[in-house]
């Protein structure tokens, strides 16, 4: 059971609510000219990750208080119980335990009295099995050749962590191609089709309940080509493979539960890209970086558990997200990759965060009177400065930035990375100082412009700063320090949910739309009107008819 505590009602929110008013009167400037030390101060090193911190709206005190924040609210309690296998999921009864996936200590964790590590690793075995089979082509296609595609059909948490490590990993890639098809539009899947051989494409249907409308359409269409192209169906076998919770229908589509890949309920679909479904990844850069990637968050996991909140990354990330949602009213939170590898970075985390703790009731089961989970948004720097920094710089709302490069690029060019890594050094500065009046004015009168030109233009040239960022600068983008930095956002996030007094493990929300379009479906066959719905609904789908 995860404590239960009201954040809004403890001593530490209301020494935040006063200490709010006092802060608010400086700016990130003048607290950096106030201590020479800042940088020092709000800085903090995990293995070749480096978060600073200190271009924030807090000082010594703001920390030290939503640290208090965190004790007040159980937080290490909270810890304890997510590591010891409590079904903190509660309103799933289910536990939690991305953190044995990637558990290469191996020390016993249990779930019902059973040791789970056994079972984890013996899927993961299997996994080095396949994907050594399928990498060095021992593994033969239904005319004996080796397979050179392999698709992953998923949506979702199925989908979506395997697309952002197999992009951000590219560099360490062999000579498979993989392709991902998760939209119900037939689009999709036909466009990924059309240049594919069926003699040498392994499927892999991504599912943890094997019942997503989605990815069961999807597969059902991949067999039918596979059938249509010459395979039989006693050759599927060698083309099929599941990854999946759902051992009975995954026999009853057709794949032999030889070739599935289990894994288990405590997985939450959005942390599952370590457990089976991380199959795509394993076969797209080898087991043995696939294991790097799990070193890397298991080392984040011992971090994030025994490390004291001052010095702890998820801690100190999640606590900073809370002074800005809470006390600031943000809304949303963006996360700019200064990296192509990491273009997807900010889509997983859109799931991650947003389905994890977009959620209005708390953990009694009342609706909450604060804000919890905010928008997650962004794109890879530099295209991100082209597009919408435009907003973050000048427009009316606050809006706390990440900030995420390598020092070392992969693909060292010519002078791009000391180019690339310029912006991202003078988006954080700039980002804090801005620009005043007295600046913009000197500027232009350098220009040669008149008072009264200055005049006018002035006011739109100034920018008034103190926008609070982080940097989090890794040595370079590897499996390892990829599975890191995914296990701290990840973790994070629990923070976050823990503070809010919310279950971030369940997403209720996704049902509805998808019970109605089970409804509406049935309603799209045949000419006749529909008038069962209002009248909006109504007349789109009679539109709809009349056009197709
Ligand atoms: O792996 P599955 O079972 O196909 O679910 C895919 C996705 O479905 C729903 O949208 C949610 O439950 C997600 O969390 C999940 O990742």
């Amino acid at each position: 059971m995860l404590p239960k505590v009201n954040f809004t009602e403890t001593e530490a929110y209301k020494y935040l609510a006063d200490h709010f008013i006092d802060i608010n009167q400086k700016s990130i400037k003048d607290l950096f000219a106030e201590d020479a030390d800042r940088f020092n101060k709000f800085s903090v090193f995990f293995e070749d990750i480096l978060l600073d911190y200190s271009k924030n709206r807090i000082s010594d005190e703001t920390l030290a208080l939503l640290i208090q924040l965190a004790r007040e609210c159980k937080l290490d309690e909270a810890i304890k119980s997510m590591y010891n296998g409590d079904k903190i999921n509660e309103t799933e009864d289910r536990s939690v335990l991305h953190i044995a996936l990637r558990n290469l200590s191996n020390t016993p964790i249990l779930v019902d009295g059973k040791d789970i590590m056994l079972e984890v690793n013996a899927v993961l075995a299997k996994m080095e099995k396949f994907s050594h089979n399928i990498i060095s082509g021992e593994w033969k296609g239904y005319t004996g050749k080796a397979i050179t595609d392999v698709v992953n059909i998923g949506i979702g948490g199925s989908d979506l962590g395997p697309v952002m490590v197999t992009e951000a990993l590219k560099h360490y890639k062999n000579h498979l191609n993989i392709h991902f098809v998760s939209n119900i539009d037939g689009t999709h899947i036909a466009e990924t089709l059309a240049d594919l051989n069926a003699e040498t494409t392994l499927f892999l249907v991504a599912s943890k309940t094997f019942t997503t409308q989605e990815t069961m359409t999807n597969a059902h269409s991949a067999r039918t080509w596979f059938l249509e192209k010459g395979g039989k169906e006693s050759d599927i076998a060698k083309h099929f493979a599941a990854l999946s919770t759902n051992a009975k229908d995954v026999s009853a589509f057709g794949i032999d539960t030889e070739n599935m890949f289990e894994f288990w309920d405590w997985v939450g679909g959005r942390y599952s890209l370590w457990s089976a479904i991380g199959l795509s990844i394993s076969l797209s850069i080898g087991f043995d970086n696939f294991k790097q990637l799990l070193a890397g968050a298991h080392a984040a996991d011992n971090h994030f558990k025994t490390t004291e909140y001052e010095s702890n990354l998820p801690v100190i990330l999640g606590l900073l997200g809370v002074w800005y949602i809470n006390f600031y009213n943000a809304e949303t939170q963006v996360i700019l990759p200064y990296d192509q590898y990491l273009h997807r970075f900010a889509a997983y985390f859109q799931q991650g965060d947003m389905e994890s703790n977009g959620k209005h009731v708390d953990r009694n089961g009342n609706e909450v009177d604060y804000e919890t989970g905010p928008i997650i948004w962004g794109e890879p720097g530099t295209n991100g400065q082209h597009a919408f920094y435009q907003l973050i710089h000048q427009g009316t709302r606050i809006i706390p930035s990440d900030f995420i490069a390598p020092a070392q690029s992969l693909n060292p060019l010519g002078d791009h990375h000391p180019i690339l890594l310029s912006n991202f050094f003078a988006q954080t500065e700039a980002l804090m100082n801005g620009k005043t009046e007295e600046e913009v004015t000197a500027e232009l009168k350098k220009e040669g412009k008149s008072e009264s030109e200055i005049k006018k233009i002035a006011p739109f040239k100034v920018f008034e700063g103190n926008r609070p960022t982080n940097s989090i600068l890794l040595k370079k983008v590897t499996p390892y320090t990829l599975g890191s930095l995914v296990a701290i956002y990840e973790h994070k996030i629990f923070v976050q949910g823990i503070i809010w007094n919310i279950f971030s493990f369940d997403q209720w929300g996704v049902e509805l739309g998808k019970q109605l379009a089970k409804k509406i479906l049935p309603e799209l066959a045949g000419s006749e009107k529909v008038s069962s719905h209002d009248s909006s609904t109504n007349g789109l789908i009679n539109q709809y008819k009349s056009w197709r």
